[in-house]
């Protein structure tokens, strides 16, 4: 209770950090986005719910760059995203995980958490020519974060297991896992606890809460209610591409449009 205060305290004094006005995308007949409008503060979580199809997943897109807006503006702490690709996107701060989890299945839990960091040093063959000893050195900064991250996660014992061999809460960890070895401040999160129980769920819960507590600004698409109640100071009701409701969890959950259109009473 006392943690939630905490949150809402912080929102309440932050400007936005993630502003969306007027996004508009369609897939020709098919709207996903019809003029979206959606802040999103530090120190939030904000849960976005709705019926499949409601365009939710495309929202994420949208924000991170997998796919272009067809109109309006997405602008991340005074930065217009319009126009840069999902790795620019990654570097300027959106970090996200995926409702299908893309991890690879041939690489260690380390190695999936080693492809992702926004800034990879040895990437750049100029550098690793020029510069070796401050790649080595980047690269040991690298790791160091994911053991942190893993450690923060419980499962540091399982640092050279391969993805294959760990449950699938524990693989629903790494997808959050590589997407925090993203330091910025947006971190967009696709049906996190979709299948994931017990430990795993109450870790997943944690780390998102702490993560907002340390002034990042998070969305979550969930269709786990109890999750969303557990875990968001606010939410929005999307359908068909819209932003229908926005509001503290309970009284949106109480809502008549919402039990209309999502539980068909
Ligand atoms: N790249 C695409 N090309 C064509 N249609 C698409 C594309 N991406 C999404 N759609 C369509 O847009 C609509 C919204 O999809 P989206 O995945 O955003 O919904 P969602 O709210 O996340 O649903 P769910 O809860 O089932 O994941 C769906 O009808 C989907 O088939």
């Amino acid at each position: 209770m006392a943690a939630t205060q905490t949150l809402q305290a912080g929102v309440a004094a932050s400007a936005p950090i993630l502003d969306i006005k007027g996004v508009c995308k369609r897939f020709g007949g098919v709207v996903v986005a019809d003029k979206i409008d959606l802040e999103i503060r530090g120190g939030e979580i904000l849960g976005l719910i709705g019926p499949n199809g409601a365009g939710k997943t495309s929202l994420f897109n949208l924000i991170s760059g997998v796919v272009a807006a067809d109109a309006g503006s997405i602008v991340l702490g005074g930065q217009s995203l319009l126009g840069l690709p999902l790795y620019r996107r990654a570097r300027v701060g959106v970090a996200r995980t995926w409702q299908h989890m893309r991890l690879f299945g041939s690489l260690t839990v380390l190695e999936n958490m080693l492809v992702a960091p926004s800034h990879y040093p040895g990437e750049s063959l100029l550098r690793l020519i020029l510069s070796p000893a401050a790649v080595r050195r980047a690269e040991a900064e690298l790791r160091e974060r994911a053991h942190l991250i893993l450690k923060r996660m419980k499962l540091d014992a399982l640092a050279d297991a391969n993805v294959n061999d760990i449950t699938f809460g524990q693989q629903k960890l790494v997808g959050l896992a590589r997407a925090l070895m993203s330091n910025g401040p947006v971190l967009l999160l696709d049906e996190p606890m979709a299948g994931v129980e017990g430990v795993a769920y109450e870790t997943m819960r944690d780390i998102v809460r702490e993560e907002a507590a340390s002034g990042r600004a998070v969305c979550v698409v969930e269709h786990n209610v109890s999750f969303i109640r557990d875990l968001c100071n606010s939410a929005v009701f999307m359908a068909q591409g819209r932003i229908l409701e926005r509001g503290d969890v309970a009284t949106l959950l109480e809502s008549k449009v919402l039990a209309e259109l999502y539980f068909g009473q």
